[in-house]
């Protein structure tokens, strides 16, 4: 069964009746978003739900950075001051096409690994546990009918752009994950999926 997600304006997926798995199965990234974003009270709630990732030790290992509408030109002026570090020779309409990047979707939310050093849970636990944090938004999000796409970028290692965020040593960008509204065409389903599945009956 597919789910028919409502408007795509903060509307909830209408599950009732339906399997939720469906949810899961059909949920599609959504690269293409435009305003509104969600509203504070909402991603509050979505973020709240992507805290309940696995998390061994509860040492909760990840933080949240919310690029509001506003941000986003000094996060792109990041973006174009530390590709002009990385670059000397990068052109003026380079630097432009990436301070584009962060005008993609009207809300970013930045997901923070933030891993340490731990006697029982090493470190890519802990890394595995903020990507599960940062899948836990772009799902969420897609619950709650928004649009969703995950991306990373060599600019989340950028001292530039780490400073603007204010990123601490150990710190790492797990994904920029893009909020808003889906526009343009819908993507088509997915298509069937055999799962790698290796039986020991
Ligand atoms: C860690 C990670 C980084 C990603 N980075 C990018 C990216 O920079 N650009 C991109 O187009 N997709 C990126 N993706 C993939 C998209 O988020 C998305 O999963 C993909 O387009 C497939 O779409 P689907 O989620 O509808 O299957 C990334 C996914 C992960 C898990």
């Amino acid at each position: 069964m597919r789910l028919a997600l409502s408007g795509g304006r903060g509307a909830e997926v209408a599950v009732s009746g339906a399997d939720p798995l469906a949810v899961l199965r059909d949920r599609r990234s959504r690269a293409a978003l435009a305003a509104p974003a969600p509203p504070r009270s909402e991603l509050q709630e979505i973020l709240t739900a992507a805290c309940a990732a696995p998390d061994h030790a509860r040492l909760r290992p990840w933080r949240f950075i919310v690029i509001e509408e506003t941000a986003r030109e000094a996060l792109g002026d990041a973006f174009a001051a530390a590709q002009a570090e990385r670059e000397p020779d990068a052109t003026p309409a380079d630097l432009r096409r990436t301070r584009t990047k962060a005008l993609r979707a009207p809300l970013i939310v930045v997901v923070v690994g933030t891993p340490r050093p731990h006697p029982k849970v090493p470190v890519w636990e802990q890394r595995a546990s903020a990507a599960c944090a940062a899948y836990g938004v772009v799902l969420a999000a897609h619950v709650r009918g928004h649009g969703a796409m995950w991306r990373t970028g060599w600019y989340g290692e950028a001292p530039k752009v780490r400073a603007h965020l204010g990123l601490v040593d150990g710190e790492e960008v797990t994904g920029w994950v893009y909020l808003g509204t889906p526009v343009g065409p819908e993507p088509a389903p997915r298509p069937p999926v055999d799962p790698p599945i290796t039986w020991l009956g």
